[in-house]
């Protein structure tokens, strides 16, 4: 049996006469990781600020724990929210340690928890330190274990990750695992694509306020259609000579085929003896998210204001994909 922890429908925002938020629709279930994905400007932070209660859609309905986040009966369900704002800040001269059990004592959580979560995110032993001499990704670890406080039922993380070293990063994604496994719904905004793919269950691709994609990865890759790479070894020379397959080739050793093709491409490819090695490579999630993107701003110039009104922000490669990542 599934339950919906977040259910939103049709739900926009309206600021003065700029629509930032259009008709979005989401059932988020219990244990549940949703990756909100989208530029400067999309709409992520709105999406859960309407979550939180903190503003009010201007238009849909809006339901967390079966209820208005505005209403006052949301009080019981907002306790059982975990949030980690971008960009967090803290009570410079307190303690790690204090500003924790500060945290802990608002959301009448036990402060005997304090100390387990300080040694899960790693900050045991400058716990006694003023948050001051911390560094990026020090606060940022602070920052997740204020959103971990009582064993929130749903998570909405805004950039987790920023000025999180790899080390930090791969820990992260242990604790979201472990709190989905607890049956904690999460919401999970990045603009680093990978390392996200296997930590979500759903991803919702977000430009000027719409959502453009939203389904499993799988779903996702089957609408796009996007071709498989195969990468091979060993048959320099073997797939230039041959007609069909020499179309396929996008560099040495690196062909692109549609999904349908690939099975049929694949056996083509072990018949060969002297083949070496063979990886097959389908559509990574920065390379779904440039497609859905791609489509939109397409249709966009076709339809004069059309999407989003010709509003992209400018900024249409602030998304790190595979390819752009670079070592930490
Ligand atoms: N209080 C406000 N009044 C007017 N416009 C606002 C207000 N808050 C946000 N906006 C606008 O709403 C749009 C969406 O902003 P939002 O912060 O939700 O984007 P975002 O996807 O979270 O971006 P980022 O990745 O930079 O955090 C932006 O164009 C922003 O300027």
């Amino acid at each position: 049996m599934s339950s919906v922890i977040v259910s939103l429908n049709n739900t926009g925002k309206q600021y003065q006469h700029t629509r930032v938020l259009h008709n979005i629709d989401l059932q988020l279930q219990a244990g549940e990781v949703l990756g909100l994905f989208g530029h400067n400007g999309a709409g992520k932070t709105t999406l859960m600020k309407i979550i939180l209660g903190v503003i009010k859609a201007s238009e849909g309905q809006a339901k967390v724990f079966g209820v208005d986040p505005l209403s006052k009966q949301a009080w019981q369900g907002r306790r059982q929210i975990g949030y980690l704002p971008e960009n967090v800040s803290f009570y410079d001269q307190l303690t790690g340690k204090q500003v924790l059990t500060y945290f802990a004592r608002l959301k009448a959580v036990e402060v005997a928890s304090v100390g387990e979560l300080l040694d899960k995110v790693g900050l045991r032993q400058a716990m006694d330190r003023p948050v001051k001499t911390y560094s990026k990704g020090m606060r940022q670890r602070l920052g997740l274990a204020q959103a971990f406080l009582g064993d929130p039922k749903l998570l909405l993380l805004d950039e987790p990750t920023v000025g999180l070293d790899p080390t930090a990063t791969q820990e992260f994604y242990q604790s979201v695992d472990q709190l989905k496994g607890d049956g904690a719904s999460i919401i999970l905004c990045s603009h680093v694509l990978p390392g996200v793919e296997q930590h979500i269950d759903r991803a919702m691709i977000l430009s000027g306020g719409r959502s453009l994609a939203m389904g499993t990865l799988a779903q996702l890759r089957r609408d796009a259609n996007l071709p498989v790479s195969i990468r091979t070894q060993g048959l320099n020379g073997a797939l230039q000579a041959n007609a069909n397959l020499s179309q396929l080739l996008v560099a040495q050793g690196h062909l692109q085929v549609s999904e349908q093709d690939k099975l049929a491409v694949v056996k083509q490819l072990l018949d060969y003896p002297e083949l070496r090695d063979l990886q097959l490579e389908p559509a990574d999630l920065g390379r779904l998210y440039q497609h859905y993107l791609g489509t939109a701003a397409g249709n966009t110039a076709k339809s004069a204001g059309g999407l989003n009104g010709g509003h992209n922000d400018g900024q249409s490669a602030n998304i790190q994909s595979q390819a752009e990542v670079k070592p930490q």
